[in-house]
């Protein structure tokens, strides 16, 4: 991947919770009306995520004909969106609420409608309320059980999320949610 997003020399290694789900658990939603991750997001991504090792996790997604951008071909600003989701989900592995301050994305191939896309994402590591994430994307067979990181590499980001108190970030906003868990505020 051709990055010039800077990670900092001498990050301090990312902790997961205690209580972090096991290796192989699907990732909830934050919010079941999430454009990335929520099932109720009549247009959604639909991200389907799964806890990794150590600081990791993969997630799934079809590129749905709604999705498109040029003719077949996905949006760039879908295939954003997946990264900033799969990332933002990455930051829960450490049980604290972060939003994005940066995200850097590498178009690496063309990805056409219809394709099926598989993320990893890691936390490469923080620095004060800064936690920085790497993601890839690969394509996968129809069938889902292709092993995952063996097919094209099609993609890859950065991304420089911040953590922040969810009940004073988004105490304003929160009444115009469809949804929003007590968690983020109430
Ligand atoms: C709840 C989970 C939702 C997950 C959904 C998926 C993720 C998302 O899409 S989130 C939505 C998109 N993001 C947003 O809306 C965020 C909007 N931005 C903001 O609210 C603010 O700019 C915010 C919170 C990121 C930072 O503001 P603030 O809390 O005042 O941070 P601040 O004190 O200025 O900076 C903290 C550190 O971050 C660094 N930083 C902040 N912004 C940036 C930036 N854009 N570039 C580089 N560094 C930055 C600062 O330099 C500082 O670093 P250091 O510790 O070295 O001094």
């Amino acid at each position: 991947m051709k990055s010039t997003f800077v990670v900092p020399d001498g990050l301090e290694p990312a902790q997961r919770r205690s209580d972090a789900l096991a290796p192989g658990d699907r990732m909830p939603s934050h919010n079941p009306m999430c454009f990335g991750c929520g099932p109720d997001a009549p247009n959604g991504l639909h991200l389907d995520a799964r806890a990794g090792e150590g600081m990791a996790i993969t997630g799934e997604m079809l590129v749905e004909p709604h999705f498109e951008g040029g003719p077949g071909m996905i949006h760039g600003g879908i295939l954003s969106s997946a990264f900033d989701e799969i990332m933002g989900m990455n930051v829960m592995l450490m049980g604290v609420t972060a939003v994005t301050a940066v995200l850097d994305v590498d178009f690496a191939k063309p990805i056409q409608l219809g394709s099926r896309l598989r993320f990893s994402t890691e936390i490469l590591g923080t620095q004060r309320r800064k936690i920085y994430v790497r993601a890839v994307a690969h394509l996968i067979d129809g069938d889902g059980n292709s092993g995952g990181d063996t097919g094209e590499e099609v993609g890859g980001a950065h991304g420089l999320f911040i953590i922040v108190d969810p009940s004073v970030h988004f105490r304003e906003s929160r009444a115009k949610s469809q949804f929003a868990s007590p968690e983020f505020g109430a």
